[in-house]
């Protein structure tokens, strides 16, 4: 972190996961958050396919619209599902034109993370695709600069777009040492950046 926040801000992490890997990420973005001495909100959407069956229990409250409103920053999470955000994600925002029509999320800050199982499988995609609802929102995009010294040492995930975690095949949620340490730094960034903007 670089500088203290300036005031209690509250950043949004709101994230869906079906087998907890993205969920994990949102953990530690909030651990992030907190140290910079802001408020983490975690919260989910709802799961839309029929077929699911997921081995991951939601433990987050699902979003209202009023809480985007509220919060002074935004962390955004999907895993990549075809080199593209889930729909359970994307139909979210696609409820969102109402906001959109007011400004409502102009000038907040914001960025985005995901999981992959694979390690080209499409994570820098899907980052860049999620950050396109945003811009039509007016939200400022954050990403991770390159001075975080596990951007130029990480084997697994992290990116200078955002947090990310490669499962793998076997789907772990556990993420690598660097996976942790970019995601905690995304949320004191997102955190710091909330307070000087506000
Ligand atoms: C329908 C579907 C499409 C997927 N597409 C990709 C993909 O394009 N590339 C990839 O690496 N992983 C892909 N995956 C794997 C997930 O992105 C990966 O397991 C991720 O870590 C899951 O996150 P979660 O544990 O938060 O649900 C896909 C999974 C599903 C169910």
């Amino acid at each position: 972190m670089r500088e203290a926040v300036l005031k209690n801000n509250t950043v949004l992490i709101l994230y869906f996961s079906r087998h907890g890997s993205v969920a994990a990420l949102a953990e530690k973005i909030a651990v992030g958050v907190v140290a910079a001495g802001a408020t983490a909100m975690i919260r989910t959407v709802p799961n839309l396919n029929p077929d699911f069956n997921s081995d991951y229990p939601a433990l987050h409250p699902l979003i209202e619209k009023d809480e985007l409103i509220q919060a002074d920053a935004l962390a955004l999470g999907s895993p990549v599902r075809f080199g593209l955000m889930a729909a359970e994600m994307k139909a979210f925002w696609d409820n969102t034109s109402d906001l959109w029509l007011k400004g409502q999320l102009i000038d907040k800050p914001a960025g985005v993370f995901t999981s992959s199982s694979s390690m080209h499988g499409g994570n820098e995609a899907t980052l860049l695709g999620m950050m396109l609802p945003l811009l039509h929102h007016g939200m400022v995009l954050l990403g991770i600069p390159y001075e975080e010294p596990a951007l130029h040492q990480t084997q697994t995930g992290g990116t200078p777009y955002g947090p990310t975690h490669v499962s793998g095949s076997i789907a772990t949620t556990l993420l690598s040492a660097h996976e942790q340490q970019l995601a905690i730094s995304f949320g004191k960034r997102l955190a710091t950046i909330a307070g000087k903007l506000s």
